[in-house]
Formats: structure tokens, C-alpha cells, sequence
């Protein structure tokens, strides 16, 4: 399926300081798309003003060459946005996470694709205990667990290898060049060094504010 997401003239303001501004960038079908830039160069607010989590201060974001604010509810359905903070429930374990994520995002899902899902990333024996008792890398493999289980084409990826051991990023890269050739997208922010396995765009907030 093809798809696209435009950014026209973005700009994002903290602390009457510009972090960027007149920003363009678009991502379709097969785009690995890093966006780059030092600690507080606006890398995750940017993601979010992708994601639709922060409001547009200025430009425009366009799904399918319709203006988001009439095309929200069919990007919403086609995007997965995983944020900084794992955004698991402590209290719940983690099969029960994924299970609440998929209702709050009104997928339907079985328990043994969940299972299948936790074993891929490496938590055979765990899918029980609440999240809360797991390491911050095991916290973070429940949230990619969400990549294997859903079939939305946009993936936005704030950090997503953040506390994971080395093979878990070995993994993880395979995933995001596998979800690229599959023909979906995908947009992220890492510090960790991207092995290209394909085109790899670029966006540089380094000089791209005040
Ligand atoms: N909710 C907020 N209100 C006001 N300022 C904010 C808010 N969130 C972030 N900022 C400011 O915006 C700037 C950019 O933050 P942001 O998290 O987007 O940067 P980043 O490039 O992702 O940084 P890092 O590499 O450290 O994760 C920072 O100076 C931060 O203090």
C-alpha cells in the first residue's frame, strides 16, 4: 500500500528560542528517515509534532496529500509512535500490556500472537511478571514488542534502542530495515550508530533553529 506523510515549513518555539524552523521533510513507503541533532536540538519534539502529540506552531502536515486536520483518524490508524518513556503500565505484566495497548488502539490481537511476540524479543519466561519488577531494558522490549505484533506502515521511534543489550540492537535493526523493505517507514531518533542497510535519509537539527 502506498502512503506518505509531508511536513511543510515546521517550526517548534521552547523558551523563546527557536529549535526549528522552516523545516521540510517527507517519508513513504521504504524511507528510513534519522533525524539527528545534539541533547535539546528538538529531536523528540519534532517526533511528536509528526506523531500529532504536540500541536503545530507553524506549517503543515499532510497524510496522503490531505491535510491532517481532516486525514487525522487514517494517519492515526497507519502510525506507530513509541516515545521516549517505554509507556508501559507498571502494575501490569507483559502480556497484559500488549493486550491493553492493542484495546486502546482497537486492534484485535490473541494471546498466542502476544506470546510469540514477547519470545521474538526475548522474554520467554517473563510474559507474566508485572513490569514494574523488570529491567528498564526488558520495560524497553516490551515496547517493541508492539513493532512485530502491529501492522501499521509509519513507525516513529523516539531513542528505541535505549537500554537494550547488543544483541537486542542487532535485532532491532533488523526490524526497522525489514519493516523498510516490507514497504513500510520508518522515523527515529537514536544516538546509537544506524547501520544502513538501505537508503538512510538524514535530518540535521544541529543548525536548523536560532
Ligand atoms: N514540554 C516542554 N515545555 C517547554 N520546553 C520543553 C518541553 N519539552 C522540551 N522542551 C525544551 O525543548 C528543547 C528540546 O527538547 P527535545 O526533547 O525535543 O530535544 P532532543 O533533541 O530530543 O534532546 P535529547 O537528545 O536530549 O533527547 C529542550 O531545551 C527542552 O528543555
Amino acid at each position: 500500500m502506498t502512503f506518505r506523510l509531508e511536513a511543510r515549513g515546521l517550526a517548534c518555539e521552547r523558551d523563546d528560542r527557536w529549535l526549528f524552523r522552516d523545516l521540510d521533510l517527507g517519508v513513504g513507503p521504504g524511507d528510513v528517515v534519522r533525524i539527528e541533532g545534539p541533547n535539546g536540538s528538538g529531536k523528540t519534539s519534532l517526533l511528536k509534532l509528526l506523531a500529532g502529540q504536540l500541536p503545530l506552531q507553524a506549517g503543515e502536515l499532510h497524510w496522503n496529500g490531505v491535510s491532517l486536520r481532516r486525514a487525522r483518524p487514517a494517519f492515526l490508524a497507519n502510525l506507530l509512535y513509541l516515545g521516549h518513556a517505554p509507556g508501559i503500565k507498571p502494575a501490569l505484566n507483559a502480556l497484559e500490556n500488549l493486550a491493553w495497548y492493542q484495546a486502546l488502539h482497537g486492534e484485535s490481537g490473541s494471546h498466542r500472537a502476544r506470546l510469540a511476540a514477547l519470545e521474538v524479543l526475548g522474554l520467554a519466561g517473563f510474559e507474566e511478571v508485572p513490569a514494574a519488577q523488570l529491567s528498564a531494558g526488558q520495560q524497553r522490549r516490551i515496547a517493541l514488542a508492539r513493532l512485530t505484533l502491529s501492522p501499521r506502515l509509519l513507525w516513529i521511534l523516539d531513542e528505541p534502542f535505549t537500554a537494550i543489550d547488543r544483541q537486542g540492537v542487532a535485532a532491532l535493526e533488523d526490524a526497522l530495515w525489514n519493516h523498510a523493505a516490507a514497504g513500510g517507514a520508518v522515523l527515529l531518533t537514536t544516538h546509537h550508530e544506524l547501520h544502513a542497510r538501505g537508503a538512510l535519509t538524514r535530518v540535521d537539527l544541529s543548525k536548523a533553529g536560532d
